[in-house]
């Protein structure tokens, strides 16, 4: 029956959430509406009386991208456009062009009179795909523009005023949280938000929505011991310190305390909590984190290296004390740290668009959680030819070294054929080992990650001749697109023949998602290619996700041929898909809360900014001095001033209140052991916490007002604004040991469904 289902698929092409028949239906009508199109001298016009998602409107947007592009959109490449002007995402193959289907859907929405945000991953994409995409919405009479890190607030505002706007999404965040605080409705640079069509939807909407995009005020650099560094580097795992199934939490043994506290010469180290935390953090940074797999060390600074894509996470840093502590790991001077100013989710960030819609080449595994957290559906999207790529079952192994050896002998191999051949691994010091090991056996095999990411135009353009060997993380996971026989197709005909490109993926990823992504490199718009995944029962994946359930017995080479691994392999995504779409949740659950005060911080700094809600504030609570302060210097002078010391305190006090919620929301989970609901218990605490809030706003304001020289400059008398930097906070564990009960609980419920 199973077996059938597959079948059944293969031949109709995986159901969505959306009906794809009406739009099926619209470009056929487009396609017989071609040759009318093709005579139309002026496009823009035309489009005027072309209402978007008509069939005339596909018929000109096709003829539009030809002239402009010299890219005719398949049927296919309309039907997604269709999709996304509905307002969902289009699950689309890797390389079927989409970002042709976004330009379309954005010229759509524009052409509406809609502004049109198209938010990419990096700043990259962000550049290349308007650059590219720019002379399409010329011809349609579209402008389009691009944000960089470093464009200035001047070249950031111009380029929001064009009707469509590429940026990446942690641009756009902190475009939006530094436009929090200004004092000068001038300053504002993000316009009101419309319409957001997110690239690499899953990546973005799902993977990046547990991390907090963080405006921080800089303050002094961070802290740590050295010392406390060189003690943890001497602790051994299992006799000094313990790891968590997982990997997530690491705790002293009663040896390993004994030990911190002879080296440290004190009788008690639970006395002083804060050298506890300190001893944790280095010990976390010794045992948890590692260079060459979660960051790597370029120029002097740590740089965290993000695990779903493989790139460095510009601006990432851990929580402040997490980071120092790496940092004295590595023998580096502290960075600055800083004090939250304010912070936002994805999720709050996107949440505010009157529409959202997307495409990804992996949108159905994360459904749940599209439509969940975003209301989001998916359509998916046949690919323009068939995909004859043959994706072989994985390789398994009982040990990570008989695996090692099996993949250098396959990729020998298929070296030997002269076919090219990308081996994606799991992380950068792997890519490393196993290209040294490569090179020992006299095959030159090329490395691609995050140490190397300037050169990657150039190794991709080159990963697709005869013979080549690529060794990547995940980096070339994404949006890369790799030609068969060179970026000049100069030995397409010679690589087709010898099966196209091969794709080695050295362990499974935690989510399928990912896998699907590197197979995806090859078979691109009908090529031939092949794919194969290797997996150990040492690899991270089964220990950390399917503990205490062991691999079926290895045959002699080492090699487990049992179907049992399979499903163990399937089990361990399932567990590990499912702690993620809980931690997610949770992020939510308790974001949830400040979002909502936030919007209600936001509307009131709104009508201060905009208006005169601070003057009347103040005049109301303080009439007399209002009065003897109008008649010295004039209404509006002091109605200015009303205004810089309301906001003033108001991002000040709302500061507080974040670091607050921060407290609170670590030790929650506590409240669990006396039967009381976390979550609950947060909600129960942060609702007075803001009424305060807004009182104490008041009263500081009042006694500026009452005290300050409107004279003189308000920045002087203690009123300076902390200067913003801005910082990706990665809280890796949210919850703090809540984790492990999400871990055990959704195990728990996997194996039962089993
Ligand atoms: N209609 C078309 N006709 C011919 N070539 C096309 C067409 N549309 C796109 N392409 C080409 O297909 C290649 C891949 O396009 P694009 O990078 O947008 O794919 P993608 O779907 O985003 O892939 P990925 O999932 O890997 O990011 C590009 O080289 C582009 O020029």
């Amino acid at each position: 029956m199973a077996r059938m289902g597959v079948w059944i698929r293969r031949f109709l092409g995986r159901p969505g959430d959306v009906d794809i028949g009406p739009y099926r239906r619209l470009v056929a009508e487009a396609g017989a509406l071609a040759d009318r199109a093709g005579r139309v001298t002026d496009l823009r016009s035309a489009l005027a009386s072309a209402p978007p998602a008509t069939a005339e409107f596909c018929a000109l947007m096709r003829e539009a991208a030809h002239r402009a592009l010299g890219l005719r959109p398949h049927d296919v490449q309309l039907i997604g456009a269709l999709a996304l002007l509905d307002g969902h995402v289009a699950e689309m193959a890797t390389g079927e062009g989409k970002t042709l289907v976004g330009a379309i859907a954005a010229a759509g929405y524009a052409l509406r009179g809609e502004r049109v945000h198209v938010v990419s991953v990096n700043d990259y994409l962000a550049r290349r795909d308007a650059e590219w995409m720019a002379p399409l919405y010329a011809a349609v009479g579209l402008t389009a523009g691009w944000i960089a890190a470093t464009s200035s607030p001047g070249e950031r505002r111009e380029a929001y005023a064009r009707d469509v706007t590429y940026a990446a999404v942690s641009e756009l965040g902190f475009d939006v949280l530094r436009d929090r605080f200004v004092t000068d409705p001038a300053d504002l640079v993000v316009p009101a938000p419309q319409v957001a069509i997110v690239d690499e939807a899953d990546s973005v909407l799902v993977d990046e929505a547990r991390v907090p995009l963080v405006l921080a005020g800089s303050a002094a650099p961070g802290t740590a011991l050295p010392e406390l560094a060189a003690l943890a580097r001497r602790l051994v795992r299992g006799y000094h310190f313990t790891i968590d199934g997982e990997g997530r939490s690491v705790h002293l043994t009663a040896k390993g305390i004994e030990t911190v506290e002879k080296a440290l010469g004190i009788d008690d180290l639970y006395a002083d909590p804060a050298m506890v935390t300190q001893v944790n953090l280095a010990l976390h940074a010794h045992a948890l984190l590692k260079r060459d797999v979660d960051y790597i060390v370029r120029d002097g600074r740590v740089h965290l290296i993000n695990p779903s894509r493989g790139r460095v996470a510009v601006l990432q840093r851990w929580p402040d004390g997490l980071h120092a502590a790496v940092e004295a790991k590595e023998g580096l001077p502290p960075s600055e740290t800083g004090e939250i100013l304010d912070s936002i989710t994805v999720q709050g960030l996107l949440g505010r668009y009157r529409r959202l819609c997307g495409m990804t080449g992996t949108a159905l595994a994360v459904g749940e959680r599209l439509r969940e957290f975003y209301g989001l559906r998916i359509a998916v999207i046949p690919p323009n030819r068939p995909c004859v790529r043959v994706d072989e079952p994985d390789r398994v192994y009982a040990t990570a070294a008989d695996k090692e050896e099996a993949i250098v002998a396959e990729i020998a191999a298929q070296h030997a054929t002269g076919r090219p051949v990308l081996v994606g691994t799991l992380d950068i010091a792997e890519s490393e080992r196993l290209a040294a090991r490569l090179r020992a056996r006299g095959l030159d095999a090329v490395v691609l990650n995050a140490k190397n990411d300037a050169e990657e135009a150039r190794i991709i353009a080159q990963a697709g001749r005869r013979g080549a060997i690529t060794v990547s993380t995940q980096m070339a996971g994404r949006g890369t697109d790799i030609r068969l026989g060179g970026h000049d197709g100069a030995e397409e005909a010679e690589v087709t023949a010898l099966g196209g490109l091969y794709v080695i993926g050295t362990g499974r990823h935690e989510s399928s998602r990912l896998d699907d992504q590197l197979r995806g490199r090859a078979g691109r718009q009908g090529d031939p290619g092949g794919s194969v995944f290797f997996v150990s029962g040492e690899d991270h994946l089964l220990t950390a996700y399917a503990p205490g359930e062991s691999l079926p017995p290895a045959d002699e080479d080492g090699r487990v041929r049992h179907r049992g691994a399979a499903e163990l392999i399937a089990h361990a995504q399932r567990v590990a898909e499912g702690v993620n779409l809980e931690i997610h949740r949770n992020t939510w659950r308790y974001t949830r809360v400040i979002e909502r005060q936030r919007d209600q911080v936001l509307g009131y700094r709104d009508r201060v900014l905009h208006g005169d809600a601070a003057a009347v504030a103040l005049r109301e609570a303080c009439p007399e001095r209002y009065a003897e302060l109008c008649a010295a210097f004039g209404a509006e002078a002091v109605g200015r001033a009303a205004r810089q010391i309301v906001l003033y305190h108001l991002d000040r006090c709302w500061s507080e209140h974040l670091g607050f919620l921060s407290d609170l929301r670590e030790g929650i989970h506590l409240r669990a052991l006396g039967r009381l609901d976390p979550l609950e218990e947060f909600n129960r605490e942060a609702v007075p916490a803001f009424r305060a809030m807004l009182a104490e706003v008041e009263r500081r304001a009042r006694r500026s007002f009452a005290e300050a020289d409107l004279t003189a400059d308000l920045a002087d008398q203690g009123m300076r604004r902390p200067a913003a930097t801005w910082t990706y906070l990665v809280q890796d564990n949210p919850f703090g040991s809540e984790w492990d009960r999400v871990l055990r609980h959704v195990a728990g419920r996997v194996r039962r469904r089993r």
